[in-house]
């Protein structure tokens, strides 16, 4: 079996590429993510596991995006697509994990052919892998380690260049649905770029246009996309790229980008002179898989429109179209939220349609959202995205309208499919789905805020010695450990007007999340933060060290 593989190759090459000693690394809920200065060897070995992963699916392409996202300029990241332009199979995180950690040259080999056992990869098969990199500094030289990796797998390689992490997923579907009755699109840049605003001005066609957006690009890869597809929206959209800085140092997500704004749910200060009172604007993240919204009142107060905004106001206009196309009794439209949803909008979401709740992270959405015929979902943070099922695909393709009105709201869907990237969150597919839906609806940002009233929340971080301690069951919402904490957690919410609260380790930091909301504002932070006191309690923290704002 090992002979297919050039292991005298992969051990040469991986010789360049030592892992330092004490380090671990973890495939988490966004792949590996840390300092781009320890990553040289996780990229070789990424390299080596895309091949095999290629191999395993018969010579499918597969995606390696480099990229940390919303993280400081220091970081860097890297994460495998799978063949349909999803996340990797969580099954496959393990293999990640085991390779990257591999010891020396010997043990990643051993560890390489247990891979290549365990998974029943057919080594004569072919590898093709695709590759692409937001704007950070360190993404060349982490990328001639990954085509390392690639070289000695022996893989077909791709060089998708520097990309958004949404066009890499586009590209992956698009290579491996080429010539099929499936086909996504052109399996090029210019293709996604063509495939969205086609459908975007089809959509609009006729609508008023829309006043101008300004987007705040975070100084990041997001800015290329925007500055491509502008001439391609012509007329029917014009943008105001703001933080377009790729190559100054320092500058990406610095004080800009939709976690900045979703987390100090604030205007980036680079946009305070540039928005006007009754202005919208949105905010991508560092690799534009994440998307804000906002716009400045009469009063000239900041007002964010988040995700769970986004999910209302265009879940609220696919059920129309599918009732007014007269496809309501076959396709049911549902959406996907986490327990970080604001509750109001779980409760108006709820009174129109099926809501379901699940845990953090895009995979579990983006599981949950399959099994609707049409599933939106979004984190509060402004990921997400909208699935057609086959089956849906299938109707809207097949279905004959029997009056004009149902032909149009048939057109709209068929061109909403085009329009929104079912790969992943898109930031720049969901900024065109949002302004294609305010256009229909002739909503301006106060009108969709006026959906429903955001009920004021807080979101507490609190160190703790084992994170993992902390264990929660449905959806994140209880916890069952420690024991009788939940019991405790109970009596405070109960004790605040409109109150909800719940505990969970973070996936991504080492620290435990507190979330808390209630009818006022005050009351919200009251709770967080005696929920967070009893948190840091019960997990044995130094008083001493307590933070003061803990009550
Ligand atoms: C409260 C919050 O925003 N959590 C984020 C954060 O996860 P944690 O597991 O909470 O650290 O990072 C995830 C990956 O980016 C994202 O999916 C999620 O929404
Ligand atoms: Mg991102």
């Amino acid at each position: 079996m090992s002979s297919q593989l050039q292991l005298q190759e992969i051990a040469r090459l991986s010789n360049n590429h030592p892992k330092p000693a004490h380090l671990r690394y973890q495939y988490g809920t966004a792949g590996f993510r840390t300092l781009a200065s320890v990553l040289d060897s996780v990229l070789f070995r990424v390299g080596i596991l895309a091949g095999l992963r290629s191999r395993k699916l018969d010579g499918k392409t597969i995606g390696v995006m480099v990229t940390a996202s919303h993280n400081p300029e220091e970081d860097n990241g890297v994460k495998l697509v799978d063949t349909r332009g999803e996340m990797l199979e969580a099954s496959w995180e393990a293999h990640a994990s085991t390779l990257a950690n591999a010891a020396t040259t010997d043990d990643l080999i051993e560890a390489i052919e247990a891979v290549v056992r365990s998974a029943r990869i057919d080594l004569s098969k072919p590898a093709r892998v695709v590759y692409g990199r937001d704007t950070r500094p360190s993404g060349p030289a982490l990328v001639a380690a990954l085509d390392d990796g690639l070289t000695a797998v022996g893989a077909e390689i791709r060089n998708a260049g520097v990309v958004t992490t949404p066009i890499l997923h586009y590209l992956v579907r698009a290579i491996n649905t080429k010539g099929t009755k499936d086909a996504y699109g052109d399996d090029s840049e210019d293709g996604y770029y063509d495939k969205l605003s086609g459908a975007f001005k089809r959509l609009v066609a006729g609508k008023q246009t829309p006043s101008p957006l300004i987007v705040d690009c975070a100084n990041g890869v997001g800015a290329d996309a925007i500055n491509k597809i502008s001439p391609q929206l012509g007329e029917s959209l014009k943008l105001m790229p703001h933080n377009t800085s790729t190559s100054t140092p320092g500058a990406l997500n610095n004080s800009c980008g939709a976690d900045y704004v979703k987390t100090l749910q604030r205007l980036p200060p680079s946009l305070a002179n540039h928005l006007k009172a009754g202005q919208r604007g949105c905010s991508l993240d560092g690799d534009a898989d994440r998307l804000m919204y906002f716009y400045i009142d009469e009063r000239n107060q900041f007002r964010m429109l988040d995700g769970d905004k986004i999910a209302a106001l265009v879940a609220g206009f696919i059920v129309d179209l599918v009732k007014t196309a007269n496809l309501d009794s076959n396709v049911k439209v549902g959406v996907v939220q986490t327990a970080y949803a604001n509750g109001s909008s779980t409760k108006y979401l709820a009174e129109r349609l099926p809501v379901r709740c699940v845990p953090t992270g895009v995979k579990h959405l983006h599981h949950a959202a399959e099994r609707f015929d049409v599933g939106v979902y979004f984190e509060a943070n402004g990921h997400g995205t909208v699935l057609f099922s086959p089956g849906t695909q299938e109707i809207l393709a097949t279905h004959e309208p029997t009056t004009p009105a149902q032909s149009t709201a048939l057109n709209h869907l068929r061109n909403l499919t085009q329009l929104i990237n079912q790969t992943v969150g898109d930031a720049i597919s969901d900024m065109l789905l949002v302004e294609a839906v305010l256009a229909h609806r002739s909503y301006s940002g106060l009108e969709w805020d006026s959906l429903y009233v955001d009920l004021p929340n807080r979101l507490v971080k609190v160190v703790v010695e084992d994170r993992h301690a902390f264990q929660t069951e449905d959806a994140e919402r209880v916890l069952v450990s420690p024991k009788g904490l939940q019991n405790k957690i109970d009596d405070l919410v109960r004790r605040h007007d409109g109150g909800r609260s719940f505990v969970r380790p973070s996936g991504t930091e080492d620290v435990v999340r507190v979330y808390a909301e209630a009818a006022i504002k005050s009351q919200a932070d009251e709770l967080a933060f005696r929920v967070a006191g009893l948190v840091y309690d019960e997990a044995g923290g130094d008083p001493s060290s307590r933070p003061r704002e803990f009550l």
